[in-house]
């Protein structure tokens, strides 16, 4: 069952129409990424979905409900980290959790959350004495502490730095391991090509494509290449008679293959059945970069 649908969604601000047609769905237990530049209406996307904006058209369902006519129920069942979460600069971090605590019926245990978030020994750190990757893992066990069956993130690693980044990565696949869904927004392609099981790729308020980072690549029509030294002489004619395959060529001992679609896939399975090992197998995938620009027709920047 769908956890998120949204169909249709439209939204304007005044003369500015900040999403046009947004449409797409939310499998259980997912890491499902809105992917889009700087006013691309990602932001207003979320908003919608979480109730804390009225859509002008479409229609939105998260759980079974309606984020606008059913918010309080919603509140119960998604937790929601939006930009700049704004918590008074005195707050500890253990308060906020309690506090935050209290709005729910079935709240999770705040000291347990701070234990699985690295969160332990700033219980009674002030927020803003907090570094970038302490508040933003504040963020989550904010979005947590309600024990919710899906999760909005919202460029939950801007102003990050690699390091900080990395471990957030890996705090929000330990949520999705547990079993909640989440819904990522973020404008940072390495991040939803390492993260997101799949993407909607949004620009300009319209949905451009949504498909897994490597099918969302592939549908850009991007090569793929690998490179291996073959342990045994190679099945040539097979592989160079499957779809995936575009060419074959020789440098020494090293062949490179490259190809379309699941080439990677495709080539290994051959590999496989005539007991062939490709030593040094290295792989080179477009990335969500060069998808997104052939996808929409310009760069990020632009
Ligand atoms: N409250 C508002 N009033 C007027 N216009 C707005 C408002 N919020 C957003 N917009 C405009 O709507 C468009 C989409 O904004 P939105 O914040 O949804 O995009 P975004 O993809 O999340 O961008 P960012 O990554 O910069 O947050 C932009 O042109 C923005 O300027």
């Amino acid at each position: 069952m769908a956890v998120i649908e949204v169909e249709h969604l439209h939204k304007r601000y005044g003369q500015v129409t900040a999403v046009r047609d947004v449409s797409f769905q939310v499998e259980q237990g997912e890491i499902f990424g809105i992917l889009g530049p700087n006013g691309a209406g990602k932001t207003t996307t979320v908003e919608c979905l979480s109730g804390l904006r009225q859509a002008d058209g479409g229609r939105v369902s998260v759980l079974g409900l309606d984020p606008v006519r059913q918010r309080d129920e919603l509140r119960q069942v998604l937790g929601v980290q939006l930009q700049a979460s704004g918590l008074p600069d005195k707050l500890r971090v253990r308060e906020a959790l309690e506090l935050y605590a209290s709005f729910y019926r079935q709240p999770a245990d705040p000291v347990e959350l701070m234990d699985r978030l690295g969160l332990a020994e700033k219980a009674g750190a002030r927020y803003k004495k907090l570094s970038g990757g302490q508040q933003q893992r504040l963020a989550i066990a904010l979005a947590m502490i309600g024990r919710p069956r899906a999760v909005v993130l919202d460029e939950l690693t801007t102003g990050l730095d690699p390091h900080a980044r990395r471990t957030t990565w890996e705090l929000v696949e330990q949520v999705r391991d547990t079993g909640v869904t989440v819904l990522l927004v973020t404008h940072f392609m390495e991040e939803a090509e390492r993260l997101c099981d799949r993407v909607a790729l949004i620009d300009r308020g319209e949905v451009v494509a949504v498909d897994t980072p490597a099918g969302l690549a592939a549908r850009a029509g991007q090569r793929q290449r690998m490179r291996f030294r073959p342990s045994a002489p190679l099945p040539e004619e097979v592989l160079r008679a499957l779809p995936e395959v575009a060419e074959l060529i020789w440098h020494g001992a090293v062949v490179e293959i490259s190809g379309t679609g699941n080439l990677v896939h495709a080539v290994t399975a051959q590999l496989a059945r005539a007991q062939i090992i490709a030593a040094d197998l290295r792989v080179e995938q477009a990335s969500l970069d060069d998808a997104f620009i052939a996808l929409t027709g310009h760069t990020d920047a632009d």
